[in-house]
């Protein structure tokens, strides 16, 4: 006798040749309308599926997991970064977490370089000019911004998403710095002409622009605090779409206004959905709404990922993207 198709709970609507192939698969249940679960109705689906899909906005922390039904075996995460589920305590109940790692690396870099440009050649005021109509020509002293090429640019956390935008840089004619927690191998190095700063303080305080590439975890929250913002250039630029933790965000407030350093393009939050109101007062700031892997290819090839984590484990087989405590 076939056993029975695993029973799935999705807690977003996904692309919808992802969706199908699910429906194909799985007996899952789908995500309709498209908004967020509540603690509750998340506790609900922890009771009663094989195997949870959430997104990187559902906490699924120790209490919830404490109150999982026997039967969730799986926790197959809608993103790659893991830091809304508390890994370790799955662990312990026997529960699997997966992710989809790798398949919007170059996206997130496009749009650290957009962030980059965004801040540097001050894009949103030309964009702001434009859309007021008050643009009255060209003239020599306006949008003055700063030039890209021979720039000295930091990034914390030289995993694919750093190595994706040192890529980039280099091609823009920056100088490409990094500081990881291991030295990445040195054919890598000699690829992006890349240079290692065990100390990251003293590599912050040399570069021009830093782009923060780290997962959160509990390393690095708060990684970039007010002290090692006060080690900055005051010339300098900041921009981070890995996680909001890792930027201690009144901090960054303070420093921007006291011109610490000159500007930062942040693409996620310390909070989530929930803007620091001081963030968006202070100038030389470009916000975006997490938005550095929105691209139609990236969402079905992370669901296609979602897919083989499940399809892989309903086989008897381990995910082959198993997130395990501590790897991050
Ligand atoms: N804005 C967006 O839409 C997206 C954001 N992300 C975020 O970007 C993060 C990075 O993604 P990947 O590059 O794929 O991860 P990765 O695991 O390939 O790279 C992360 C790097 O950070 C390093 N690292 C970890 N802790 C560190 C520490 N304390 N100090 C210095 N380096 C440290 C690791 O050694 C690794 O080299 C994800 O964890 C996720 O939070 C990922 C995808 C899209
Ligand atoms: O995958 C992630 O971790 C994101 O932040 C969104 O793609």
């Amino acid at each position: 006798m076939p056993s029975p198709r695993l029973s799935v709970v999705v807690t977003r609507r996904l692309p919808e040749p992802v969706e199908t192939r699910m429906k194909e698969l799985f007996d899952v249940r789908l995500r309709d309308p498209d908004t967020r679960m509540s603690r509750e109705e998340l506790a609900e689906a922890m009771q009663s599926a094989d195997v949870l899909v959430p997104t990187i906005t559902d906490q699924i922390d120790a209490a919830l997991i404490g109150q999982a039904g026997d039967r969730l075996r799986l926790i197959a995460n809608y993103g790659s970064g893991v830091d809304h589920i508390d890994v370790a305590t799955a662990r312990s109940r026997g529960i699997l977490v997966s992710n989809t790692p790798g398949v919007v690396t170059e996206d997130t870099a496009d749009m650290v370089m957009a962030l980059i440009m965004a801040v540097t050649r001050r894009i949103p005021e030309g964009i702001a000019s434009m859309a007021g109509g008050n643009w009255d020509g060209w003239s020599p002293m306006a949008f003055l911004g700063s030039r890209l090429a021979g720039k000295r640019l930091g990034i914390l956390g030289m995993g694919r998403i750093g190595q994706a935008v040192a890529r980039r840089a280099k091609v823009f004619g920056c100088q490409v710095h990094y500081h990881n927690r291991r030295r990445v191998r040195p054919e890598i190095e000699e690829e992006l002409e890349a240079t290692w700063w065990e100390s990251l303080d003293q590599m912050l305080a040399r570069m021009d622009i830093v782009s923060i590439n780290c997962p959160h975890t509990p390393s690095t929250f708060h990684l970039l605090n007010a002290r090692r913002l006060k080690l900055m250039k005051p010339s300098a630029v900041v921009v981070n779409a890995s996680r909001g933790e890792v930027i201690d965000e009144n901090a960054l407030t303070r420093a921007l206004r006291a011109g610490e350093i000159a500007g930062a393009g942040l693409d996620v939050y310390e909070r989530g959905n929930q803007i620091n109101p001081r963030l968006r007062e202070v100038p030389n700031v470009v916000l975006l709404p997490h938005m550095g892997s929105a691209t139609i290819e990236g969402r079905i090839e992370m669901g296609e990922k979602v897919l083989i984590n499940i399809k892989t484990f309903a086989d008897g087989h381990r995910p082959p993207d198993q997130v395990v405590p501590g790897m991050l």
